[in-house]
């Protein structure tokens, strides 16, 4: 006889992995999975695991993980106006969209360049979360039932289906509308116009052997753990999700969406508004750019905090932003172009091996460095390095585990040991930055994690492998009024003077009203050479 002892204790998400079944799921069930290797090493960097409330802090972590900030952040452009006349043009485009009575633009009362799209609504962010969706009936099948069998059963709903990608299902958590390309199966027979139930599937694209083609019908769809998002409307009949390029294909009904009230704006007013995470945009003021100087993003690809320091030297300056893969500084490239972003140079580079170590050629600026370059056919220009202390300013945001990134459906990451990697290739970005830089010079050092060893531990390694490097205070001189943000943790290599200069985000909405993505940021000067 087969043993249920074990299986009645498990909830039905983890049975169904155990098992292999298919499954849906609410928000609210959806449990974001840790390898318990990487959840006990993180446990370990944090004095706090356990909260006030009694609750262990990654469990919080992984709860807050599945819901988006609740306010879309819109940084301005200085180059294309002023904030108060940039909100003026988003409210007409909130009218224009008829979401003036859900949302309003409100300023950002600690940074000045930062306008906040907040919902409309008198209940508390927490309060105005639908987490739970109509999937809740415990005695719901686990499989999609094929028609018209899910239709007797009454469930999901009484709608036909899509189900979208992890990716676009993070999205549509942050208030987007569907894109076709993000759907990857739906059900037989949806017409323009029909109102559409929205599931995402948590596991797609989480490795290129496991991705299932787009195109299938939903009782094609097996085997898969699918989380309920809310209902649309479908732009176009069934097949057209599959044939068309682009475009959106499911338009979310605001108020039947699971998750907080975002605004459906990405994309709108693309000169003047670039949505960016709200610690995000710590990093370019912690940067300190005046006019004239020489800057390099090092990692710079989509280009958000590039075109920031842009902004802040009102095209005053000559940067230069890298990043390793060609195809997203070809896009970076048009979007500079698009927000009038004059003074960015964008280079396809690998930029842990880009400093000139030839001691027989003549030092070059990065001006004569870019003057003496070819043009590739698609517009990059073919640099291979630059030489040491060439930079005024190096801003360096490698990648990292991305641990604080939210929404997410799911964490990549299944070992330890590739945590432990985005360490190893962090130092090689920095070894070249400290290069790079010149004296009296400043460096950002920036990640979208909460894990110590990419954060303080790196801040530790940074002081005590390049002598010539300082700590100064992230919000020291001209960011001195701004408060956010938390000191760097304990017990992780910084003394508490280090530890008050540097500043961490966790990923969880806290009581003070500061809800973001987890974040980290440190900012160091290169010692003049007396
Ligand atoms: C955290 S993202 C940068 C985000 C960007 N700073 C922004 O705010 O829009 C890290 C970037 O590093 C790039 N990258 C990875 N390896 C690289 C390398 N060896 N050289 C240059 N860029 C690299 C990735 O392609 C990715 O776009």
């Amino acid at each position: 006889m087969a043993d249920n002892s074990k299986k009645k204790n498990k909830t039905p998400q983890q049975r169904i992995q155990l098992e292999g079944e298919p499954s849906i799921c609410s928000l609210k069930n959806l449990q974001v999975l840790l390898p318990q290797d990487i959840r006990d090493h993180l446990d370990g960097q944090d004095g706090t695991t356990t909260t006030t409330n009694g609750s262990k802090k990654m469990d919080q972590i992984l709860e807050a993980m599945k819901i988006p900030p609740a306010a879309t952040v819109c940084r301005v452009n200085l180059i294309q106006g002023t904030r108060e006349e940039i909100q003026a043009e988003l409210e007409a485009e909130l009218k224009r969209l008829d979401l003036q009575d859900a949302f309003s633009v409100q300023p950002d009362s600690i940074l000045d360049d930062v306008l906040q799209v907040v919902a409309n609504t008198t209940e508390t962010p927490t309060k105005n979360l639908h987490l739970a969706g109509p999937v809740e009936d415990p005695q719901a099948p686990l499989v999609f039932p094929t028609w018209p069998s899910r239709q007797t059963l009454g469930w999901p709903l009484k709608h036909r289906a899509v189900i979208v990608d992890r990716f676009c299902g993070e999205a549509v958590l942050r208030g987007s509308h569907i894109f076709v390309k993000g759907i990857m199966c739906a059900d037989k027979g949806i017409q323009e116009g029909e109102t559409i139930a929205v599931y995402a599937d948590v596991r797609s694209t989480i490795s290129k052997n496991r991705r299932i083609k787009r195109g299938y019908f939903l009782e094609q769809y097996r085997n898969r753990l699918c989380v309920y998002l809310g209902l649309g409307v479908a732009m176009f009949q069934r097949s057209d999700f599959f044939r068309l390029e682009k475009g959106v294909g499911i338009r979310m009904t605001p108020h039947a969406r699971v998750g907080p009230m975002l605004p459906p704006i990405s994309g709108i007013l693309p000169s003047k508004v670039y949505f960016q995470n709200l610690p995000s945009v710590l990093v370019a003021r912690a940067l300190d750019p005046k006019p004239g100087h020489v800057i390099i993003d090092m990692c710079a690809a989509p280009g958000g905090k590039t075109n920031h320091v842009a902004s802040l030297v009102r095209n005053n300056a000559t940067i230069v932003a890298c990043d390793k893969s060609r195809k997203k500084m070809i896009a970076a490239q048009q979007m500079f172009r698009d927000m009038g972003a004059t003074c960015i140079t964008a280079l396809a580079l690998n930029t842990t091996d880009c400093v000139v170590r030839d001691n027989n050629s003549e030092w070059q600026s990065v001006t004569n460095v870019l003057n003496a370059a070819q043009r590739a056919p698609d517009g990059l220009l073919d640099v291979t390095g630059f030489y040491p202390e060439s930079f005024d300013r190096v801003l360096l945001d490698p990648p990292c585990s991305a641990l604080g990134l939210r929404p997410k459906l799911q964490v990549v990451h299944t070992k330890l040991a590739e945590l432990q990697d985005a360490c190893a290739y962090q130092r090689k970005f920095i070894r070249e930055a400290v290069q790079l830089l010149k004296p009296g010079g400043i460096m950002t050092y920036s990640t979208c994690t909460f894990n110590a060893d990419e954060n303080e531990r790196m801040v530790r390694h940074i002081l005590s492998e390049y002598e010539t490097l300082e700590l100064l205070p992230v919000l020291g001189g001209e960011n001195s009024s701004i408060a956010l943000g938390q000191p760097g943790l304990a017990g992780m290599g910084l003394n508490d003077e280090e530890r008050g200069y540097v500043r961490r985000f966790d990923p969880l909405p806290s009581e003070a009203g500061c809800d973001t993505i987890g974040f980290f940021v440190a900012k160091f000067r290169k010692r003049q050479v007396s």
